[in-house]
């Protein structure tokens, strides 16, 4: 008797002309699953773009351009195995109270990323939807959460890269539990609806500080991550800078501490020794973020500040592929079973 072949999986993504949703078409294109046909593109989706091309919004993504993008409802989202929303903040839960249980959602929003209410009201000022699976396998105990999720929260770019050049450090107490991070990102981040302040003749050529004195939103995502580890509260002073470039974030992340950069070296070499997105750069490296372009690659600096009695991290990811679509995708492999690393790269492009 013949063994019947599995029924492809399909994927919708929701936000499909936007950055998140392109993105993560991108390496689904790239994916062997995709290749190999046992993973389907079904419906793409957006709000009033609907009605024009993939192509029109995103040339370098050949293979859909002729798709014409979907209105976003429940209807069109339904009927898929998984599906990525890669939409505005709180858009999310109105999809995932209507579409079945068995489906994987990935959510690039923040909607489902905080665990406390409060904070989700102080700094998005509407009324929290829950909390799902965090989507950062690598923080200590949340790939199991992921392993055959059906609704996962991707973080933030900032918290991916902050939670990760800080979680060794603060989980093993060799900081004090306050840190400040002052985090460099690409425009990207801020999505590709029009905003006066980030056209091209504002932002090239000049670098600017936002969200300054602890009113960024993902200021209560990092403490969120950080405290959890350190099993009391961690302060948190964030500071983000927008600078000319189109991807990519360095953030500088600092905490006192009394250990030598050899002791602290150790311990992040010893807690990423398995990660295979994860870089501890070897000592005298300095990480840039050309270096993880495209690639859902996270490379990190330990250095010790003997005489300012600081531990100065400096670490690097792309913020659409690992602070975001990589993070959906690699989150995506763990809910349904497949090779985590499956159409992730670690390699970056450069120059
Ligand atoms: N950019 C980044 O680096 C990161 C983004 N994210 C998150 O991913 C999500 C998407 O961000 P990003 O791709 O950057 O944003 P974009 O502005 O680039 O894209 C937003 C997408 O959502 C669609 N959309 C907007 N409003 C609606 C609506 N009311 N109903 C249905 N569709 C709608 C847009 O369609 P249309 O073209 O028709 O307007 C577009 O496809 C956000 O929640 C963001 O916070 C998370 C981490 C990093
Ligand atoms: C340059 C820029 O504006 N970046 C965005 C980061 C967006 C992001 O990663 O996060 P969310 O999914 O939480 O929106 C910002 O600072 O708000």
């Amino acid at each position: 008797m013949t063994e019947h072949a599995r029924e492809p999986i399909r994927i919708a993504v929701a936000g499909a002309s936007g950055y998140a949703g392109g993105e993560v078409l991108r390496l689904l294109l790239g994916h062997p699953s995709y290749a190999d046909g046992s993973l389907l593109i079904g419906a793409l989706t957006a709000g009033g773009s609907a009605g024009s091309s993939l192509g029109s919004h995103h040339p370098h993504l050949l293979p859909l351009a002729d798709r014409i993008l979907e209105d976003t409802t429940v209807e069109t989202l339904g009927g898929h195995d998984v599906v990525f929303l890669g939409l505005p903040h709180g858009n999310s839960a109105q999809y995932a109270k209507a579409l079945p249980e068995s489906t994987v959602i990935i959510d690039c929003g923040a909607d489902f990323r905080l665990s406390d209410a409060d904070d989700w009201e102080r700094y998005y000022k509407s009324p929290h939807a829950g909390s799902w699976p965090y989507g950062l396998p690598e923080l200590p105990g949340a790939r199991e959460k992921l392993t055959g999720a059906t609704r996962i929260a991707v973080p933030g770019c900032f918290p991916t890269v902050s939670s990760l050049a800080l979680a060794p450090a603060v989980a093993a107490g060799v900081v004090e539990p306050r840190v400040t991070i002052v985090a460099v990102t690409g425009a990207s981040g801020a999505g590709r609806a029009p905003k006066a302040d980030l056209l091209g003749s504002e932002v090239m050529g000049s670098v600017r500080a936002y969200g300054v004195g602890g009113v960024h939103r993902h200021t209560p995502e990092i403490i969120q991550n950080l405290s959890a580890l350190a099993g009391e509260r961690v302060t948190v002073s964030f500071t983000p800078v927008l600078a000319p470039m189109p991807r990519g974030i360095l953030a500088t992340c600092t905490a006192v501490t009394t250990a030598s950069e050899d002791e602290i070296r150790a311990i992040y070499e010893k807690a990423y020794a398995d990660e295979p997105f994860v870089h501890v750069l070897p000592a005298g490296m300095l990480p840039q973020t050309g270096a993880v372009t495209g690639s859902n690659a996270v490379q990190i600096a330990v250095t010790v500040d003997a005489d300012a009695g600081q531990l100065v991290v400096v670490a690097v990811i792309d913020n659409l592929t690992k602070g975001t679509a990589g993070g959906a995708v690699q989150s995506m492999n763990l809910a349904l079973g497949l090779p985590e690393t499956a159409g992730l790269s670690t390699v970056g492009v450069a120059p």
